[in-house]
């Protein structure tokens, strides 16, 4: 019996050591985090709930709501909103944007990016520390300009494919939607940039890879926009979790066969060279996955250290770009003047020749870069991200305390009237070199900007030219919806409610 108590008292002591002790902290650190987070001006909050029992119900309505709270706390940099029990931090002003993006300590990814870590693992996007750190030296020379000039050819071929899939529609007088074309087609080009391989998502529209990756993206987002998906039981019992299984294992197996084909290729090709003593190889265009494999023979890299990157690559580079052309297209479809200043500019460069377009024709499109560019600012494809605070950092005046998330909205940041003076009109004039001058460089970050920016962004801006540019040597197009008909959702990507509805004509030179 004594016994018997002894070892109650003991498991009892040990116990209270080991987790007292841990709630007590967890205690004082969540009551530390509210006060810092509470010196930040926002709306009211109550406990557990945090401001969510104001939310608004209707998705527009709500984002409506979100921008009235930006405007009316968010004057000096900074609006707390607490959901539920997490606190958000949105940075509203250009000059905190730029402290936040140049702070050398929140380059960590919040946990809303997790769910994408059972795709991509902790490739670029995701990782953090030194991983990130060493990943991103070791990469960034992939995405050198020599290396991107090769792809100008796929771009190309892409871009044509495309071109003659919406040929049926042209001077039909008949509206239809041309985002899945834009997606199909950038899953094409990403899909044989990075791995060397082809879906042909242009040709077979039901490929299994295709769904599986549309799907994914669907239930990605699920998961982010409603925080009751993120409770095992309910993700379990809704069948979510099966079926988001199931699309991972299929993309991942997908990636990991290409990867194991595509490394016996290269030794093949390797020891051809090495034997080849004249030396008349033909030499191939190396995609992503080329260079990755490269790095893995100097022991760099893992099989599934690359299978990450080639993965997050894969996701990063095909929504994104067809969501921004897709805007940047809406928006011409609605101004038939700045399509006639694009159509100029083209026969300029090409006059009545069909010739195939090259670098050097791309970066003679000046006129529509800057329409791209305006259309990224309207309608940036990335319309949120986020970083975890993970030690108290000083911003403008406030203690960002660790533990918080804080956002930056770029679709808001990109609408301040104080830095573009019509900020909802389509523009591209806001991109002419004298009022770039201008602006403070975090006024426009499409991208993002610092350490952790986008490192696609010239692959992106040269597919997206190429494709419009062909776009535009044959057809011009008419949006036939208006701007309430297609709000922007701020999905992970943003996106049109429907899709993108428009007319397209033969143009007559
Ligand atoms: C219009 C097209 C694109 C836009 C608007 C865009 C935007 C962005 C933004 C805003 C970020 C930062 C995200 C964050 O901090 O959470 C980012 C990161 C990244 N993007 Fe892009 N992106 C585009 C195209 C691409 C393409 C084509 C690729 C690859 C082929 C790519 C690969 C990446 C990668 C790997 C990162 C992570 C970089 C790091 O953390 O070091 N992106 N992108």
């Amino acid at each position: 019996m004594l016994l018997a108590i002894f070892w109650m008292l003991l498991f009892t002591i040990v116990f209270l050591y080991l987790y007292l002790r841990r709630i007590i902290e967890f205690v004082s650190e969540r009551k530390r985090l509210i006060q810092l987070v509470d010196k930040l001006p926002g709306p009211h909050a109550i406990p557990l709930l945090g401001c969510a029992y104001q939310f608004k119900w209707n998705d527009f309505e709500f984002l409506d709501q979100l921008k009235s709270w930006a405007t009316e706390y968010g004057p000096k940099g900074f609006v707390r909103i607490w959901v539920g029990p997490v606190p958000l931090i949105f940075v509203t002003k250009v000059e905190a944007v730029q402290e936040v993006l140049d702070s050398k300590v929140l380059l960590t990814k919040s946990s809303e990016y997790d769910v994408l870590a059972e795709w991509l693992g902790t490739g670029l996007l995701n990782s953090k520390g030194e991983k990130w750190r060493s990943r991103r030296k070791m990469l960034t020379p992939t995405f050198h300009f020599n290396i991107l000039i090769g792809f100008c050819e796929v771009f190309a071929r892409e871009a044509q494919i495309l071109a003659d899939q919406v040929e049926q529609y042209a001077d039909t007088d008949q509206s239809f939607d041309l985002f899945p074309y834009l997606k199909r087609c950038a899953l094409d080009v990403i899909c044989e940039t990075s791995m060397g391989t082809k879906v042909n998502a242009q040709i077979h529209h039901d490929s299994e890879y295709v769904m599986a990756v549309k799907r994914l993206s669907e239930l990605i987002w699920k998961k982010w926009r409603l925080p009751w998906f993120r409770l095992k039981p309910v993700w379990y019992l809704t069948g979510y979790k099966t079926e988001f299984d199931k699309c991972i294992k299929l993309l991942t197996d997908f990636t990991r066969k290409v990867i194991s084909e595509r490394s016996k290729q290269l030794e093949i090709e390797m020891s051809m060279q090495a034997n080849n003593s004249n030396g008349n190889t033909v030499k191939k265009r190396p995609a992503f996955l080329d260079l990755l494999l490269m790095m893995k023979n100097e022991n760099k890299l893992t099989y599934e250290d690359i299978r990450e990157e080639v993965d997050t690559f894969m996701y990063e580079g095909h929504e994104t770009t067809s969501s921004s052309m897709g805007w940047t297209l809406w928006y011409l479809g609605h101004n038939p003047h700045i399509q006639q200043q694009i159509f100029a500019e083209l026969d300029d460069i090409f006059g009545d020749s069909d010739r195939p377009i090259t670098v050097d024709d791309l970066k003679e499109m000046k006129y529509l870069e800057r329409c791209l560019k305006e259309g990224l600012r309207l309608c940036p494809a990335v319309p949120l991200f986020a970083r975890q605070v993970t030690e108290d950092t000083p911003l403008c005046g406030y203690t960002l305390p660790r533990g918080a998330t804080v956002v930056i909205s770029t679709i808001y940041i990109h609408r301040d009237k104080e830095v573009f003076p019509n900020p909802e009109d389509y523009d591209p004039d806001n991109f002419l070199p004298e009022r770039i001058a201008t602006r403070n460089a975090f006024a426009y970050i499409p991208f993002s900007a610092g350490q952790r920016n986008c490192i696609g962004q010239k692959f992106a801006l040269m597919e997206e030219k190429m494709v419009i540019a062909t776009l535009f040597r044959k057809y011009e197009i008419k949006s036939t919806e208006t701007a309430d008909q297609v709000r922007p959702m701020p999905e992970i990507i943003l996106k049109p409610p429907k899709g993108f509805e428009i007319k397209l004509f033969r143009r007559h030179k």
